[in-house]
């Protein structure tokens, strides 16, 4: 921003942005072909962005003047990017392969990743194969993930996205919500005895974890004392074989009584959001196994190799990155879609909104400056077609622009069997949704058009389709655990880019901290122990009232 670079992307953006896609598919059919970019085992096709060539070309320019280059660099060597929390930035590590080395402040990261990863292989196996067993003997039927944030988003994203590579014997539950509704409704209907539950917090501070993990902590002593007649010290000694914790913080789960054998440790160079490929993931790897896991690592690391090594003409994260920078800054654009056409990835929206909203959520700069453009954008999305049946309406003829992400994947991974015995099974009638619908949007339907079909004047404004609107379509063979690991990575870099262009840390999140610290403070307010003057007037009185509903006035 402020750059030769960027004002030339300006002036270029007054020229191509009142041109139609159709148009521009006109004047350079080529683009369909040439405007794509395959990293890893991803395809992605970025001919339905309103830009050209040139725009890509003229954005590259902006990202080498924002000093991308080094900042990737920096990110990959571990130097201290995230300034604010003065720490490296190296989620980038915990996929390096066995054999790679990386010294940061002396010691060697990668050796200290494959120690963790080592450990939890054994304990995932040692629970999948039956020889870790609840207090009674049995074997372990549920895992029972405790966490929020990064802690609980990325496994549970990844568990749904890879339930077909997991074994069916086990099932994971996720508890996040310190609403006591989350725990409760999780265990209500499990055996205390065959129930592991995995304590993730890399900060073992935070409050929603800490206190879901002492109810269900209640919940298996009782439990097991009398469903299964323990005495009260052998249900308390029981938590040892029932409770593992996930942590950076060690001494912290050791105050809370989970053996520190029995904890599996990551660093504080990894921010929680991009954690999931670390020790955070060890409910997943419970589930889909240590192999799978490794897979998912391998596609994880072929996806950083290529933002890594790529140039940025044909860098799928960077030109992503940029394509979202073009869309906030010069278009205008406030929120972005991802929309995956697989069920299975149905909390991928979910797991996409804390890492890019929390990333890149901010409005000053390295420097302690105002940020100079707009930043961030509101992610959402939910799976196709559903959302065809809801929101899409707005895509196709409201009046926003909302770049979209269409995620398919060409093999289904569950057999298939055709209820009508036709040419089309029914991914192909899955996946004609995906195809028709960026081109829906693009290309649209004109008043001629709509007309042509014998339409009632009055009626063809509101059938008129106007077409032009971005997306980026995402193709893959199949959603594997390397696909999940390349499309995860993908994002991260991607928001990435943006950040680095932005001149913002998308590493820290300040913005979560007054409200946690707010909330410890009213919870006096809400029992009555405190009264309600210090408060504002507007919070006092609906605290009054929530006060009275309880009886507490
Ligand atoms: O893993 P934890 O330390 O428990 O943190 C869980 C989450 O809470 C915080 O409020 C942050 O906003 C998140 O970035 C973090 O993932």
């Amino acid at each position: 921003m402020g750059t030769p670079a960027w004002e030339a992307l300006s002036r270029h953006h007054d020229d191509v942005a009142g041109a139609h896609l159709r148009d521009l598919f006109a004047q350079d059919p080529s683009r369909a072909r040439e405007m794509v970019v395959d990293a890893a085992d991803l395809h992605l096709d970025l001919s339905k962005h309103r830009a050209t060539r040139e725009t890509l070309r003229l954005l590259v320019e902006v990202a080498e003047a924002a000093g991308l280059r080094e900042r990737i660099d920096a990110m990959f060597a571990g130097e201290r990017i995230n300034t604010t929390e003065d720490r490296a930035v190296l989620h980038t590590a915990l996929r390096l392969p066995r054999d790679a080395r990386l010294v940061v402040d002396g010691q060697d990261v990668v050796a200290d990743v494959h120690e963790v990863l080592d450990r939890m292989a054994s304990f995932a196996d040692a629970v999948r194969g039956g020889s870790w067993t609840g207090a009674t003997g049995q074997r372990i039927r549920t895992v029972v993930n405790i966490g929020i944030g990064g802690s609980d988003l990325g496994p549970v994203m990844a568990y749904e996205a890879l339930k077909h590579v997991s074994d069916r014997d086990l099932t994971c539950r996720f508890v996040s919500n310190i609403d006591p509704t989350d725990v409760h409704e999780s265990t209500r209907d499990l055996d205390p005895a065959t129930t592991l539950f995995v304590v993730a917090s890399k900060t073992f501070t935070t409050l929603e974890t800490l206190t879901n993990a002492r109810l269900a902590r209640a919940w298996l002593v009782e439990g097991l004392q009398e469903r299964h007649g323990l005495s009260p010290e052998d249900a308390q000694a029981a938590v040892a074989q029932h409770f593992v914790a996930v942590s950076t913080a060690a001494e912290k789960v050791a105050d809370f009584g989970i053996d520190p054998q029995n904890m599996y440790g990551f660093w504080d160079w990894v921010g929680g959001r991009y954690s999931y490929a670390s020790a955070v993931g060890l409910s997943l790897m419970v589930a889909i196994g240590p192999t799978a896991f490794r897979e998912m690592l391998d596609g994880f690391h072929a996806m950083d190799e290529h933002f890594r090594t790529a140039p940025f003409d044909a860098n799928a994260p960077v030109l992503l990155g940029l394509l979202d920078v073009w869309y906030t800054d010069l278009f205008g654009a406030e929120t972005h879609a991802v929309l995956p056409y697989s069920q299975y990835l149905h909390r991928f929206p979910a797991y996409l909104q804390q890492l890019t909203m929390e990333s890149n959520g901010k409005s000053v700069r390295l420097d302690g400056s105002p940020v100079r453009a707009a930043t961030g954008e509101v992610w959402w999305g939910e799976p196709g077609t559903n959302g065809q049946h809801a929101f899409y309406q707005l895509l196709h003829q409201g009046t926003r622009i909302v770049p979209a992400d269409f995620i398919g994947f060409v093999e289904p991974v569950q057999p298939l069997a055709d209820p009508e015995g036709g040419a089309a099974d029914v991914h192909d009638l899955f996946m004609s949704n995906y195809f028709a619908q960026t081109a829906a949007l693009a290309f649209g339907k004109t008043a001629e058009e709509v007309a042509a079909d014998g339409t009632d004047p009055a009626v063809v404004p509101h059938k008129v389709m106007p077409g032009n609107r971005p997306t980026t379509s995402i193709l893959a063979q199949r959603l594997t655990p390397s696909v999940l690991g390349q499309l995860v990575a993908l994002y991260e870099h991607t928001t990435f880019v943006q950040g680095v262009v932005w001149g913002i840390d998308s590493f820290d999140q300040w913005g979560v901290e007054l409200g946690k610290t707010m909330a410890r403070q009213l919870v006096p307010a809400l029992t009555g122990e405190a009264g309600l003057d210090e408060h504002d007037p507007s919070t006092a009185a609906l605290v009054a009232r929530y006060r009275a509903g309880r009886g507490r006035v």
